[in-house]
């Protein structure tokens, strides 16, 4: 299509970069500002104005912090805390940074072949690494250096392998779920080799996860550095790292505890900020942590109007939209998703909401009982009119409580909105039990006559089936059973027949308007197919780019649409036995619109 979406960000509100995001963190800000100093200040260390870390000064041995010379003291041979704090700082970071680095390569590729092989690589591969699991890792690391021998290198060497289980079990469990997706498949029908595909395909998808991996061990294992160098079997003298600076000080604990005390602060604060900083890495590399996703959704979504519309409407029909503006939190500002859209329905009545793919009818039918996942979706404008009373404007409990009992959904694909791991009959008793009261038989009971009122055959059977047991069709019929559980006065059909092949669609439609017209209920349509529009509604709304642009009665407007949008959507709709002359019939409208 030639004109932009009107989802398109401004660029004033263009996605904030990784950097911004990370920063727009407080803690992990926090984190990134002091890790950052203490590396910045550890690197300086050559040329900072310090004295030698290992000048012993025996006559001015244990002095304390704000000594002369000796701003954090001495320790037990005379040297200058300050001095051997920087430089011990230097080496736990290079060794922790250096055991992570390690761990990540060798975890990585063991993780990396073990899920795309499959098969007895798989199993060899991961039964060795549940070895190395089966032994408490900090032992296992104490008996490993003690076999090669205490030292800072055989310490880095010992902290990186007990780390590699790690890595491995997390890299191949995600490379499993990427093995099997459609474009590794298309990767290796065009002829590419093992090797590339897990290279080109796997690895870069794979490759956030390794990184935020890092991130969130690599202060782990600077302690698991420190904690070997406490015991002596890390860095040796007259080379000291954090923890065996806490290990030679702790002999005079009570004498002088300053000597334990400031590097055992160092190592939690060193450690705290790489982990503020890992976690906050972690949410900036995940889109769906970025987004807001996987926060807690609230309850409702996040409302705010400028202006608050009338709590009630006089001579309301069952449903009124007023001017109704939804959009996504992006970070910087709200991106709109729909703009001003104003429709009226009444009992009884079918009112099809109509337009392409994204041109904003979900957002627009979730909007009207505050169901768009908060953060990121933010109600701007506008006002929902239930039996005239504006709904948006509730105490969160009361708007709670009008969903499934005033006004209930019906989904596209009942798959993704059916639980698994229960019978149908004992979803839609879940449904009433919810709004109302009354013995678990009694639910059961009214659930097997509410599948038998939406035709389905042998109700009290099939009552006990799990949503893979039934067919397509047969779980839309369940998905509109538990819709009309608690006898709503409005439902709302987003796309219900998009996912079924066409006769199922015919009779699904047609229990969707035998249903409205013997109970009297409201029924909002969303399709993107004229056709089913002119099947079943009295009246139409065509939505483009978040907008209504044309509404009205559904013959009115198949007869003489005047917007151009309808009029091409209008034209979509083939004609039994039509061939090739559809396409013929289409094309020029379309060139015509530039699209
Ligand atoms: N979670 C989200 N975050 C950001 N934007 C979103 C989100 N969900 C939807 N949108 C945007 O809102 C706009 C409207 O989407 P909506 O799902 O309402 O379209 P639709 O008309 O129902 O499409 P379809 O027929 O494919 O379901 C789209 O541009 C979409 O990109």
């Amino acid at each position: 299509m030639s004109e932009s979406p009107v989802t398109a960000p401004s660029p004033a509100r263009k996605r904030r970069g990784n950097m911004q995001l990370l920063m727009a963190n407080r803690l992990a800000a926090a984190g990134l500002f002091i890790f950052g100093f203490i590396v910045v200040v550890a690197l300086l260390a050559p040329v900072l104005p310090i004295p030698n870390p290992d000048l012993t000064d025996q006559p001015n041995r244990l002095l304390p912090p704000l000594s002369q010379g000796h701003l954090l003291g001495t320790d037990h041979l005379g040297r200058d805390i300050l001095s051997r704090l920087i430089w011990g700082t230097q080496v736990s970071l290079l060794v922790g940074i250096s055991a992570t680095a390690l761990a990540a390569l060798f975890g990585s590729l063991i993780g990396l072949v073990a899920g795309y092989a499959r098969g007895a690589t798989d199993s060899v591969l991961m039964r060795l690494v549940d070895m190395l699991m089966a032994f408490p890792y900090i032992l296992l690391a104490i008996a490993i250096v003690a076999a090669l021998g205490p030292g800072l290198l055989n310490a880095l060497y010992a902290i990186a392998l007990v780390n590699i289980p790690f890595f491995a079990r997390n890299i191949r469990g995600v490379t499993v779920s990427i093995r099997n997706r459609e474009f590794v498949d298309a990767a290796r029908l065009s002829g590419k080799s093992h090797a590339a595909i897990l290279f080109t395909e796997v690895l870069p998808n794979v490759l956030p996860v390794i990184v935020i991996t890092m991130s969130t061990t690599v202060g782990w294992m600077i302690l698991e550095t420190a904690g070997l160098s406490f015991l002596g079997l890390g860095a040796q003298p007259p080379t000291s790292d954090l923890g065996s600076m806490l290990g030679q000080a702790r002999a005079q604990l009570f004498t002088a505890p300053h000597a334990s005390i400031i590097p055992g602060i160092m190592i939690f604060v060193l450690v705290m900020s790489i982990n503020l900083l890992g976690d906050g890495i972690r949410d900036v590399l995940d889109p769906r942590l970025r987004s807001g996703a996987l926060d807690r959704p609230m309850a409702v979504t996040r409302i705010e109007r400028k202006t608050k519309p009338a709590p009630t409407l006089a001579d309301a029909p069952a449903l009124v939209v007023d001017g109704l503006s939804a959009g996504f939190d992006n970070g910087g500002g709200v991106t709109p998703a729909v703009r001003n859209i104003s429709f009226r329905l009444g009992k009884g009545e079918c009112l099809g909401l109509i337009g392409e793919s994204g041109s904003g009818k979900s957002v627009t039918a979730l909007s009207l009982m505050g169901l768009v996942a908060s953060p990121p979706g933010v109600i701007t404008a506008g006002g929902v009119y239930i039996e005239g009373q504006e709904v948006l404007s509730l105490r969160e409990q009361e708007l709670i409580g009008l969903r499934g009992a005033r006004v209930a959904y019906v989904f596209q694909d009942p798959l993704t909105t059916l639980h698994p791991l229960f019978a149908v009959g004992e979803q839609i008793a879940e449904a009433i039990l919810a709004h109302q009261k009354m013995g678990k038989t009694a639910a059961h009971a009214r659930a097997v006559e509410l599948m038998e009122s939406v035709g389905i055959r042998d109700a009290a059977s099939r009552a006990s089936a799990y949503p893979h047991e039934l067919s397509g069709g047969q779980r839309q019929r369940i998905g509109i059973a538990m819709a009309l559980a608690n006898e709503p006065d409005i439902i709302i059909a987003d796309e219900p027949t998009t996912a079924l092949d066409v006769t199922v669609q015919a009779r699904i439609l047609e229990l969707l308007d035998a249903l409205r017209r013997e109970r009297g209920l409201a029924l909002l349509l969303i399709t993107h197919d004229f056709g089913v529009v002119a099947q079943v509604c009295d009246r139409v709304a065509v939505m483009r780019h978040g907008e209504i642009v044309e509404q009205g009665d559904t013959q009115d407007i198949l007869r003489d649409p005047q917007h151009d949008y309808t009029k091409r959507l209008i034209a979509c709709v083939p004609e039994l036995g039509e061939g090739h002359g559809f396409l013929d019939r289409v094309r020029p409208l379309f060139k015509e619109a530039g699209a």
